[in-house]
């Protein structure tokens, strides 16, 4: 199977775990997108009724293209489930998201969510993160400042642009800005000196969240648990 089929594979079937009443977090990106796909296709034929909240624009459009009820993170008291993708998970369920540009809300809806899933192919898995980017939100105003700091930490940051040479535009127009560390020795200690700098909104470290992961591999979905 190609990466592709292994997402639409984890997408299936992480959609048998949305139970009717449910209140359930949508995450963003490629895989998420066939999660959509598959979570619609029950509203349609099996009369499934849930609310979804999205953690971008994208996925909230997509969402309610489908006939699913899509309500405001703030109109709801708490959310039962979330399903998210992931950028790499290591051994001990800790990631890095954000290659969608869409982690600050996929990092608020997923602490206020009871239980949190990341549907992944097997290329995600890793045994220490780093290798993927590391992606911080930015305030635009003062972001080259913010840069240079990070560069004399030693980060390797740089700008993330599109194909036309702008800065990719968060839903909350920010900026992003992106670590090149290769390997992350702690995580937690990391996440800490990202969370002291003013100008940063929210780092890609998605420490402690996650529950619960399907991996799609060859052999079909395999569930991790935490
Ligand atoms: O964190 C994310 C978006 O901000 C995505 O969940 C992550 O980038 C995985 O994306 P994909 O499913 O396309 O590989």
């Amino acid at each position: 199977m190609e990466q592709n089929e292994l997402k639409q594979l984890v997408g299936n079937e992480a959609v048998k775990y949305i139970e009717d009443g449910m209140i359930v977090g949508l995450g963003s990106g490629s895989t998420i997108r066939y999660m959509v796909d598959a979570l619609g296709k029950r509203v349609a034929e099996e009369g499934l009724h849930i609310t979804a909240v999205a953690t971008s624009k994208f996925t909230a459009n997509q969402a309610a293209n489908l006939g699913i009820e899509v309500k405001n993170l703030d109109d709801v008291d708490r959310i039962d489930l979330t399903i998210d993708g992931a950028d790499e998970i290591s051994d001990d369920f800790q990631g890095i998201k954000g290659g969608g540009a869409a982690h600050l809300w996929e990092k608020i809806v997923a602490i206020n969510s009871d239980k949190n899933m990341w549907i992944v192919d097997e290329s995600k898995l890793v045994h220490q993160l780093g290798v993927f980017p590391l992606p911080l939100e930015v305030i635009p105003f003062g972001s080259t400042h913010v840069l240079e700091k990070l560069d004399k930490l030693g980060y390797a940051p740089t700008f993330r642009f599109d194909e036309n040479k702008q800065h990719v535009m968060t839903d909350e127009s920010n900026y992003i800005i992106d670590l090149h560390l290769q390997k992350i020795e702690d995580p937690f200690a990391l996440a800490q000196i990202l969370d002291s700098i003013v100008g940063v909104v929210e780092h890609g470290l998605f420490l402690n969240i996650c529950d619960k992961v399907i991996v799609g591999t060859q052999n079909g979905p395999k569930v991790l648990e935490k």
